[in-house]
């Protein structure tokens, strides 16, 4: 039976050695406890680190070790402490997540550890290939194991690979700063479905793929050679359930609460005091001291409250041995010092500080407690505190501040929504939530309930796990007309028994890869030889048909008599002869467009106006791909505009718009070529949409093929221009 594979760089259980024995207690961190009702429902296994470096199990135990995992549908990955300290404490978490959260003067960009980063990605990657079986998903997760889809595909190209970010993907401007940038996107590209918390972090990724590696993106999918790859936003959701049924029983039993025995020590001090709570791992990016920064003002600037509010926090210990994390953990402690030490009473203590992991009753207990949620990332993924919270208010009271920084802020509009660096807005915030209407909280909790109820950690892993399913259909469709090499041979078959054969070949990203110089794409050597050679078979003619201007079609073919199609139809040359227009066209219409075109390409840097007898043509395959296709569709609708009432045309090719007569294209001019002769092999070749034209027009028994993996009214694909190539050859050698 096929099963779901899932891996990230920790397992949902954590192992430590006490005196010989080992002990599992859960993992902290919201990719653990979120995934972990995934994996329970599921028919599968979960592969990655113990928390155990190789030094730290003794040679005696490392089968329990082993067994352990076993029991809980795990796999581990094995990994020494240097591997820990390059990878882990390295690149994972002094390059990568500071540099994903946008704390730049943190990032530290050190060629050891992404060595380290790249050999731990291939010991997972060595693990995950030997639990994979035939018709397995596998499901990658987070910024550690970037490299790993790639990794994956290379060996197991039939395996549907899926990846999901639990952090933000930042902005290309960011992003690009990295050395290693083009690994990490080559690396998460060997994935069919990439997802996101949220929209921006998705077009963020976009945006980098599409301008580092110039690969072409469309809406949400990218065009790789031979296969595409899906990116969506799923914005990850919480096992509600068991959140509120676990608030449900704890406040039956609220008196067992350790925040209420603590209370109860304090009862003749302060009992009414309202609780602000705050919970998060001791990190930089959860804006923990701003937020006490931020307490302290409010203190001051309503003094009113003193008394009568009280900031209960959490800290979880994290990443302590990065000198970021110890630095913030000073921090923090002088901080609360600090105001405690400042606003504190005989009665009361305006912080109460917890620096440890609690267990799950005892979080319930936090949250069930505390009237007011204060939550203020600088920047997250998607904090699932904030959505916890509100799950385990049972009687809908409770106001959740959150920072819109936090991708959960898209979907909980309800919450009281700060800027983390705005101590006023949180101040007044505070006293807003502090003196909040029941009537009111209950209102914006229903909504919020309902929603994070609906969309809950099961319906976001179904939908990815659907999406994934869905890329492998989307393969099907295209992978259908992938020529494949019994359709090849029957070709050439049929190519050797003609009595009188055609082949019709477009230019440019057919015969020649695209360069970003159109002139210098002239045909080198071999070429222009395979082309003669073909040719001079007998029975055998060879159509160059091109959107290109006839000067230079001429210039670059003077030698080989074949027969030449220009500017998509307009001229043609045939063999051994002059050329000649084949149709009566007017060009008056340029003198109008021209001054259009050229407004274009003053402002795009990078474009330019190719000029030709009966087309204009403006080019930006240099320009920056995104101004280049915003500014591409919006000429698209200048000309259109314009074209209404004329005879004229806008050809949308391969980062080209051409305006033209709307009566000449190529599917005219093979249509007029072939028409009263009796060809027994016909054949097309073409990358774009200029190309289409001809494969439509053609004959049901010619054989249409299209560079590259796109949509196309051709039979067959093949992957580039070096297939093309082969092809040649063999025509040339039947
Ligand atoms: O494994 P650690 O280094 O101890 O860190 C704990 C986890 O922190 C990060 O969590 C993120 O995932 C959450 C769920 O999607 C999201 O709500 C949060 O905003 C993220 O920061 C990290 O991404 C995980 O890999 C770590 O395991
Ligand atoms: O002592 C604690 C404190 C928190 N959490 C859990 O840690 C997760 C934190 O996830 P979040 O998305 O808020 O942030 P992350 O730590 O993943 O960046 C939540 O599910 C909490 O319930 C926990 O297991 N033990």
């Amino acid at each position: 039976m096929s099963k779901t594979i899932i891996i990230s760089n920790r397992l949902p259980l954590q192992l430590q050695i006490d005196n010989k024995t080992i002990k599992a207690t859960p993992s902290v961190g919201g990719l653990a406890t979120g995934m972990k009702s995934v994996h329970r429902d599921s028919n599968g296994i979960w592969i990655g680190w113990t928390g155990l470096t190789e030094e730290e199990i003794p040679a005696d135990l490392r089968d329990e070790v082993v067994e352990a995992t076993i029991q809980e549908q795990c796999v581990p990955v094995s990994l020494t402490e240097e591997d820990i300290d390059g990878f882990y404490y390295g690149f994972s978490n002094r390059t990568i997540w500071p540099l994903f959260h946008y704390f730049m003067e943190y990032t530290e960009f050190e060629k050891e550890s992404w060595q380290s980063y790249v050999t731990v990605n291939q010991k997972y990657a060595e693990v995950v290939l030997d639990n994979i079986e035939e018709g397995d998903t596998v499901w990658v997760h987070d910024y550690q194991l970037m490299l790993l889809p790639a990794l994956i595909k290379k060996e197991r190209p039939d395996v549907q690979i899926g990846f999901f970010l639990h952090i933000p993907f930042p902005s290309y401007e960011v992003f690009r700063t990295l050395p290693w940038r083009e690994e990490i996107l080559k690396g998460l590209l060997g994935s069919d479905l990439i997802g996101f918390h949220t929209y921006d972090y998705q077009r963020h990724f976009l945006s980098s793929v599409s301008r580092i590696l110039r690969n072409e993106v469309s809406f949400n999918e990218i065009t790789l050679k031979d296969r595409i790859v899906t990116v969506n936003s799923y914005p990850m959701g919480i096992d509600y359930n068991k959140f509120s049924e676990a608030a449900a029983k704890h406040d039956a039993a609220k008196n067992q609460s350790e925040l209420q025995r603590r209370l109860d020590l304090h009862i003749d001090s302060t009992p009414d005091a309202k609780m602000i709570l705050s919970i998060d791992r001791l990190d930089y990016s959860k804006g923990i001291a701003n937020r006490i920064r931020a307490y302290e003002y409010f203190l001051e600037k309503y003094p009113e409250f003193k008394e009568k509010v009280r900031l209960v926090m959490l800290a979880v210990p994290s990443r302590s041995n990065v000198p970021q994390y110890q630095l913030l953990k000073k921090e923090v402690d002088e901080l609360v010092g600090r105001i405690n030490g400042k606003f504190a009473s005989v009665s009361w203590t305006p912080i109460w500080y917890f620096y440890r992991s609690m267990p799950f009753e005892n979080l319930i207990d936090l949250y069930t407690t505390c009237e007011v949620a204060l939550l203020t990332p600088i920047r997250d993924g998607m904090n699932l505190v904030a959505k916890e919270y509100v799950a385990t208010r049972t009687d809908k009271k409770g106001v959740l501040i959150l920072s819109e920084m936090a991708g959960a802020a898209q979907e909980m509009s309800e919450a009281l929504i700060i800027n983390p660096n705005n101590f006023e807005e949180i101040a007044d915030a505070l006293k807003q939530a502090i003196e909040m209407p029941e009537a009111e909280q209950i209102k914006r909790n229903k909504f919020l309930q309902k929603r994070l109820k609906r969309y809950n950690v099961e319906k976001w892993a179904n939908d990815f796990m659907t999406s994934l399913r869905d890329t492998a259909h989307k393969a099907d469709i295209v992978k259908a007309i992938r020529m494949r090499a019994d359709q090849e041979d029957e070709m050439f078959e049929t190519y050797k028994k003609a009595d009188k054969r055609i082949l019709f070949l477009d230019y440019d990203g057919t015969l020649r890869g695209f360069v970003n110089n159109p002139e210098d794409a002239s045909p080198d050597d071999d070429l222009i030889e395979l082309v003669r050679t073909i040719h001079n078979q007998d029975n055998t003619e060879v159509v160059i048909i091109s959107g290109r201007d006839r000067h230079t079609l001429g210039t670059w073919w003077q030698d080989v008599p074949i027969t030449l199609i220009a500017e998509h139809g307009v001229w043609k040359r045939p063999v051994g002869g002059e050329w000649a227009v084949t149709e009566n066209l007017k060009n008056d219409w340029m003198d109008t467009v021209r001054p259009i075109l050229e407004q274009f390409v003053d402002r795009t840097a990078g474009t330019f106006i190719e000029e030709k007898n009966y087309s204009l043509a403006w080019h930006y395959r240099n320009a920056d791909p995104d101004l280049g296709e915003k500014r591409a569709s919006e000429l698209s609708n200048v000309l259109k505009e314009l074209s209404a009432n004329n005879e004229l045309g806008v050809l949308d090719g391969n980062k080209v718009l051409e305006i033209k007569d709307s009566t000449i294209h190529k599917g005219k001019a093979v249509t007029k070529h072939i028409f009263g002769k009796d060809y027994s092999f016909k054949f097309a070749i073409g990358d774009d949409w200029t190309d289409e034209y001809m494969f439509q027009d053609l004959p049901d028994d010619a054989f249409t093929i299209k560079v590259g993996l796109q949509k196309t009214a051709a039979k067959y694909y093949v992957d580039d221009t070096d297939r093309v190539r082969d092809l040649l050859k063999k025509f040339a050698a039947s």
